[in-house]
């Protein structure tokens, strides 16, 4: 069974505390944080202060995707605003190893997003450091995006390579995910899916977030 990531992105941010308790209540495992800098991504989301807002009503771990350049310079602070699992991504790490080593000194677990034109063998000298291995199955920056097809033999290398050598970092695909390629993913290897769109855009979003489990 896969666990889910309802992301943030797609809630009513007027409403945020209802909707993230509407989480709480729901089977979701994470809640997931798009944070967005109109630099490495061309959109703007919301950064710390929200964070810390939702922090403070959540009953699941945060697991936070910062989608900007030069994380380091933010690490420290969104640790402190709740998260359990920081993820960068590797297009904006020149120093992927000091960043890494950075947010484990930290007390977080370490992921690294993947862009749909970075393969994942581009990680393959750091795997063993990584809690997390975060594929983008659309180009970041915006929920509500098509799927991209060829996320799935990207998970199913990133498997093979998991096995092969034995590592312990979980598989989280993100953008476009839905019932349509759920379990084709789950099949492929990932262990965590994230959903925006698909959950918070149902009429019922603790149904949805509880048929995308069982897929
Ligand atoms: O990182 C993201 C976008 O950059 C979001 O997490 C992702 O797009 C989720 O939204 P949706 O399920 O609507 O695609
Ligand atoms: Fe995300």
């Amino acid at each position: 069974m896969a666990e889910i990531a309802p992301s943030i992105l797609a809630a009513d941010f007027a409403n945020l505390q209802r909707d993230v308790e509407m989480l709480n209540a729901s089977s979701a495992d994470y809640i997931h944080v798009d944070v967005m800098d109109g630099m490495f991504v061309p959109n703007i989301s919301f950064g710390i202060p929200v964070c810390k807002a939702v922090y403070k009503h959540a009953k699941k771990p945060l697991d936070v995707h910062l989608m900007i350049e030069q994380p380091d310079r933010y690490l420290a602070d969104f640790k402190k605003a709740g998260a359990a699992g920081l993820t960068v991504h590797f297009e904006a790490c020149p120093n992927l190893h000091r960043t890494i080593q950075y947010i484990k000194e930290l007390g977080a677990a370490p992921g690294v997003a993947l862009n749909p034109h970075t393969s994942v063998e581009s990680l393959f000298d750091i795997l063993s450091d990584l809690s997390l291995v975060l594929i983008m199955s659309v180009n970041p920056g915006f929920g509500g995006q098509e799927f991209i097809e060829n996320t799935y033999q990207k998970v199913a290398r990133l498997n093979r390579l998991r096995e092969k050598f034995g590592y312990s970092f979980k598989i989280e695909v993100d953008g476009g995910v839905n019932l349509d390629n759920a379990q084709l993913l789950i099949r492929e290897g990932v262990d965590i899916l994230v959903a925006g769109s698909s959950v918070f855009n149902s009429p019922d979003p603790v149904q949805a977030i509880e048929l995308l489990k069982n897929s």
